[in-house]
């Protein structure tokens, strides 16, 4: 076993995981947060990831974020049953989605970009990353437990379960010197923290009660029998019901419930962070290169279509066809240095190049050496080409062997239609109303060894545009 030094793991993972491949090969193995894990090249990355007999998505995802317990209790289900929901409530009706939420993101962009003109006069800059992981959360809450419950406290509860689950994944441990150097004291103590203290009393006892008396609202309707489909209520806590509803009249089981809870939490905790990184990342990459604006705002006049009273707006339609800004999206993906997004299990002793990896151990890919392989981008990898996927057709929620920001094979991410849908839509509102720009010309990333849930450290800054491209 290969050990790079932990400070160089956590400060320069790139560099310290680069020299230990080339000095020691394709497989190497590293003590991380108190585990031995196995990580592998571009090599065996697409084997490792979606070979899911010998490497486990479900027992390697649920052993990194501390969620064993919940697996336990769900007899290893979660997974699947988050993904199915994911698909059957959200990716199959984007379109329909795309069209109930633009106003939000349209309301919201126009709202940040007048108090971020203010902000260029005082001085005082808003955050970016605040103001669109708020309307995220609200979208999200739309989305999963309908309108009714869109207002200030549940939008600053899902906040906080984002923010809990962060920090029950071990979102900040890298960031706390107990929990880089004595992990299982950091797991025990957040896990105290977030699920007997945080989560029971913000969420359970918050939004509980109208979730319980929805569930059995949703069960009135559909044990009525006069239910017609396009009178169904449009979000996944209604599908969740309908799945669950016992055909023989009796009402779902307490513990059921408590499941059904889970799962909303775990959708939340997945949609909500990760997504507004994304877009900030985005934004940051676009403020340090002016030169891709103006081809990006004359696709956006394009691709805006009329609806029912004649005014322009974006549909999901538009956003397909925003190929440019899809591109783009996908640059900054690949090359925004992402390191470990995804954990597998050894199932059995499993041989790989010249080790052989014991059952039970973590093992995955290192997406550098994936994303910037020079067999595949050339002698220049790390070169920004923001447009070239628009000329090949490589959409930015394709996976594949080289590309795994959404992970890869079977269990790769199911919300990533709604993730970069989302995306398009903040990055073109803002871009439709303002230029982008960073304080003092610079971002830095505030985590190396995780891009996934840190946004750059940097202050965007938008100074509005005398004659936007949306109109209000
Ligand atoms: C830019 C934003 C996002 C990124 C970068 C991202 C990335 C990922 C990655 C890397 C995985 C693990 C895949 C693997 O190991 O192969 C994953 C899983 C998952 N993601 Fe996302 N994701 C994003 C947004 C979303 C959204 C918006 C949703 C929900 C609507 C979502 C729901 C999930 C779920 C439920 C899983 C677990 C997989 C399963 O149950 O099969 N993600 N995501």
């Amino acid at each position: 076993v290969k050990r790079p030094r932990p400070e160089d793991i956590f400060s320069r993972p790139r560099d310290a995981y680069g020299q230990a491949f080339a000095t020691y090969g394709p497989v190497i193995g590293v003590r991380r947060k108190g585990n031995l894990e196995y990580i592998v090249n571009n090599e065996y990355a697409r084997h490792v990831l979606s070979c899911d007999r010998l490497f486990s998505f479900e027992q390697g995802s649920a052993a990194i974020m501390n969620l064993q317990p919940i697996m336990a209790f769900t007899k290893g289900k979660l997974f699947r049953d988050l993904q199915d929901f994911v698909r059957d409530g959200i990716v199959d009706r984007i379109d329909e989605i795309v069209y109930r939420i633009y106003p939000l993101f349209q309301r919201d962009a126009k709202e940040f970009v007048d108090i971020a003109a203010e902000g260029l006069k005082s001085g005082n800059h808003p955050s970016c990353f605040n103001h669109f992981h708020n309307t995220i959360a609200e979208t999200t809450l739309i989305l999963l437990l309908g309108q009714d419950y869109v207002n200030e406290r549940n939008q600053d509860i899902i906040e906080d379960v984002s923010n809990g689950m962060a920090e029950l994944t071990g979102q900040y441990q890298n960031f706390s010197l107990i929990g880089k150097y004595i992990p299982i004291l950091w797991i025990l103590y957040t896990w105290v923290k977030v699920m007997l203290i945080s989560i029971p009393f913000g969420f359970l006892r918050k939004c509980g009660p109208a979730i319980y008396s929805d569930i059995d609202r949703y069960e009135d309707m559909l044990s009525s029998g006069k239910l017609s489909p396009k009178d169904e209520p449009r979000n996944v806590l209604f599908l969740i019901t309908k799945t669950y509803h016992p055909s023989d009249g009796k009402r779902i089981g307490a513990l059921r419930r408590l499941y059904i809870a889970i799962l909303l939490l775990c959708l939340i905790f997945a949609a909500v962070h990760t997504t507004t990184v994304v877009s900030q990342w985005v934004l940051c990459q676009l403020a340090m290169r002016p030169e891709y604006l103006a081809p990006l705002r004359e696709e956006l006049v394009q691709v805006l279509e009329e609806d029912e009273d004649g005014k322009l707006r974006l549909t999901a339609q538009s956003l397909r066809e925003a190929r440019l800004m899809d591109s783009f999206i996908r640059e900054v993906m690949r090359l925004k240095g992402d390191t470990i997004s995804t954990m597998r299990y050894a199932t059995c002793d499993v041989p790989l190049g010249n080790v052989i990896i014991p059952k039970g151990h973590l093992v995955t890919a290192m997406s550098t050496t994936v994303h910037e392989n020079p067999e595949v981008f050339g002698d220049k990898p790390r070169e920004f080409n923001g447009f070239q996927w628009a000329e090949v057709g490589k959409e930015a929620v394709m996976t594949g062997p080289a590309h795994i920001v959404f992970g890869l094979g079977r269990f790769a991410c199911p919300g990533r239609v709604l993730a970069v849908n989302e995306i398009k839509l903040i990055v073109m509102s803002l871009i439709a109303r303002a230029t982008p720009t960073l304080l003092e010309g610079k971002f830095e990333v505030a985590d190396p060894l995780n891009t996934v849930t840190q946004p750059p450290k940097g202050t965007l800054v938008f100074q509005p545009l005398e004659k936007p491209y949306l109109q209000d």
